[in-house]
C-alpha cells in the first residue's frame, strides 16, 4: 500500500512519520510545494521542533518515509492521499477575519482529480468547516475521468510540543465516512492502519459531518476552558483569591476535571482562534447568530486577557514604559515548540513597542529572524525591538522581565544574578505563573502574576 500526504507542516510531517514507523510495509510520501521546507525535512535540522521526532524521522527516512516536492507523481502512485495543507483564517473578501480560507484544499482536490488514474481514498487531515467533504467530492466528480474516489474525514488532535506522545497514544482517533459500501470499505482501510498501534476502542467512527464538526468543537471546548479560567483570573486579582488554588479546587470535581485550567497571558497557537472564528462564522451562516456570539466571546475574552497583561505592565511601571528596557522571556506560543503562530508574545511585544518601550526578546527555540518577522519591524516601533542570545543578556539593565512562554529552563535561571543586573525597582510579570513568586519577592523583585496578588518582599 502507498500513502501520500500533501502538506509537510506541523501536522503532515509528524503524523506521517508515526504511520511510517508503525507500518514499515507501507510507503509514505510527504509532499509539499514549499521546497525549502522539504529540504529541511531531508536535512539534519527538521523544520518542526518536537521532542522525539528526530529519532522517528531518522529511523524511517529513506526506508519507507520520503519527503519531496513531486506532488503530482506522489498523487498518481498513492492509494490513500492525506490532505494536510493549511486552512488559515481568510484575510480577504466574504468572511474575512473569520471564515476558513479553503483555497489550498480546493487546489489539492483539483490536482488530485487531474492526476488520478486509479481509485483513491482522500483523507481530510486538515481542520476544515463542516461540509467541506461535500465540496471535495463535487470537485473530484466534476473533473475526474471515471476514477473512483472515497472521501474520509480524519481530523488531527495532536498538540504541539507533545505531538509524538499524542500520536503514539492518542485519546482517540476519529474517522468519518459515508455509510455506503465504498465508504465503509474506505473507512475500514484507514481503521486498519491506525489499529496497528491504537487500541480498537480508541478508534471512533462516525458519519462525515460529525467528524468534521467534532474537530472544531473539540478546540472550541478546550479554548473555552482557558478563557473561562482567564476571566476568573481577573476577579482573583481584584479579590486576593488565587487562580491556581481556584483551578485546583474546581478541577477536583470529576465533572470539571483538572486539565486546561491553567490561567495565562492568553492562549495562542495556529488552531484555537482560527477554529473558533470559523465555528462562529459557520453558526452565523446557518442562521444561528446567538450561537455564533456565544463562541465568539471565547476569542474576545482571550484578546482582552492579552491586552490586560500589557496594561498591567505599563501601570506597574509608574504609567510609562517609554524608553524602558523590558525583557521578554519566551516567544513561542507554548513550551517545547518553535511555533509562534498567534503567540500572545506577538501582541504583548507590539503593545509594548506601541508604548515606546525597548523590548528585548529571548526564546530558546525561536530564531531572531522569526521574532522580527512576527512582530513586524518595518517602522520606528520595530527599531526598538531586539533579540538576545540568552535570558541573562535580555535581562541585563532591564526595568522589567515578562515571562510569556513556560519554558522549563526559565525556572532554573539564577534570579539573584538577574536582579543584580537590573534597573531598580526590578519587576517580574509572570504571564504563565511559572516562577517561584515568594522566592523572587524575597530577592527584592516586585512580582505581578496572573490571577493572584503576590506579597512583595520589600
Ligand atoms: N499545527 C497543529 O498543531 C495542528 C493540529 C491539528 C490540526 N491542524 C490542522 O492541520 C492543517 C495543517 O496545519 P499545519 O500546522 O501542519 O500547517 P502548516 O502551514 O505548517 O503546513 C501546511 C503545508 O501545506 C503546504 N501546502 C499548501 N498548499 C499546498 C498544495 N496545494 N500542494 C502542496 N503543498 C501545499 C504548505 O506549503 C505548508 O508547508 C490545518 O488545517 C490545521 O488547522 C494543525
Ligand atoms: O490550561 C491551559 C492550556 C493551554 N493554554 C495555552 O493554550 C494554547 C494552546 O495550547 P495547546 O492546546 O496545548 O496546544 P496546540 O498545539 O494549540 O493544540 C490545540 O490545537 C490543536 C490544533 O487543532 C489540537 O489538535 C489540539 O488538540 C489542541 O490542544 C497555548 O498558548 C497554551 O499555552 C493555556 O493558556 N492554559
Amino acid at each position: 500500500m502507498k500513502i501520500c500526504c500533501i502538506g509537510a507542516g506541523y501536522v503532515g510531517g509528524p503524523t506521517m512519520a508515526m504511520i511510517a514507523k508503525q507500518a514499515p510495509d507501507i510507503e509514505v510520501r510527504v509532499v509539499d510545494m514549499n521546497a525549502t521546507r522539504i529540504a529541511a525535512w531531508n536535512s539534519e535540522v527538521l523544520p518542526v521542533y518536537e521532542p522525539g521526532l528526530d529519532e522517528i524521522v531518522k529511523e524511517c527516512r529513506g526506508r519507507n518515509l520520503f519527503f519531496s516536492t513531486e506532488v503530482r507523481e506522489a498523487i498518481r502512485a498513492a492509494d490513500i492521499i492525506f490532505v494536510s495543507v493549511n486552512t488559515p483564517t481568510k484575510t480577504y473578501g466574504v468572511g474575512a477575519g473569520r471564515a476558513a480560507d479553503l483555497r489550498f484544499i480546493e487546489s489539492v482536490a483539483r490536482t488530485v482529480a487531474e492526476e488520478a488514474t486509479s481509485p483513491k481514498i482522500i483523507v481530510e487531515k486538515s481542520t476544515i468547516p463542516v461540509k467541506t467533504a461535500g465540496t471535495i467530492k463535487t470537485i473530484l466528480a466534476a473533473n475526474a475521468r471515471g476514477v473512483a474516489f472515497e472521501v474520509l474525514s480524519n481530523p488531527e488532535f495532536l498538540a504541539e510540543g507533545t505531538a509524538v506522545a499524542d500520536l503514539l497514544a492518542p485519546d482517540r482517533v476519529l474517522i468519518g465516512g459515508e455509510r455506503t459500501p465504498g465508504g465503509e470499505r474506505a473507512l475500514q482501510t484507514l481503521v486498519d492502519i491506525y489499529a496497528r498501534w491504537v487500541p480498537r476502542e480508541r478508534i471512533v467512527t462516525t458519519n462525515l459531518w460529525s467528524s468534521e464538526l467534532s474537530k472544531l468543537v473539540a478546540n472550541a471546548f478546550l479554548a473555552q476552558r482557558i478563557s473561562s479560567i482567564n476571566s476568573i483570573s481577573a476577579l482573583c486579582e481584584a479579590t486576593e483569591a488565587d487562580v491556581d488554588e481556584v483551578a485546583n479546587a474546581i478541577g477536583k470535581d470529576s465533572r470539571i476535571g483538572p486539565k486546561f485550567l491553567k490561567a495565562s497571558v492568553g492562549f495562542g497557537g495556529s488552531c484555537f482562534q482560527k477554529d473558533i472564528l470559523n465555528l462562529s462564522y459557520l453558526c452565523e451562516h446557518f442562521g444561528l447568530p446567538e450561537v455564533a456570539e456565544y463562541w465568539h466571546s471565547v476569542v474576545a475574552m482571550n484578546d482582552w486577557q492579552k491586552r490586560r497583561f500589557t496594561t498591567r505592565i505599563v501601570q506597574a511601571l509608574f504609567n510609562t514604559v517609554a524608553d524602558k528596557r523590558i525583557a521578554v522571556l519566551g516567544f513561542a506560543f507554548k513550551k517545547d515548540t518553535n511555533d509562534t503562530r498567534e503567540s500572545a508574545a506577538i501582541n504583548v511585544c507590539r503593545d509594548l513597542l506601541g508604548e515606546r518601550a525597548q523590548v528585548v526578546v529571548y526564546d530558546p527555540k525561536v530564531s531572531a529572524e522569526e521574532i522580527r518577522r512576527d512582530v513586524g519591524c518595518a517602522d520606528a516601533d520595530g527599531a526598538r525591538l531586539s533579540v538576545a542570545a540568552s535570558a541573562y543578556e535580555a535581562c541585563e539593565g532591564a526595568h522589567a522581565v515578562a515571562v510569556l512562554t513556560e519554558w522549563d529552563a526559565f525556572k532554573a535561571l539564577d534570579f539573584e544574578k538577574i536582579y543584580a543586573g537590573m534597573t531598580k525597582p526590578a519587576f517580574v510579570f509572570d504571564g504563565r505563573n511559572l516562577l517561584d513568586h515568594a522566592a523572587l519577592a524575597k530577592i527584592g523583585f516586585r512580582v505581578e502574576a496572573i490571577g493572584k496578588v503576590v506579597s512583595q518582599g520589600q
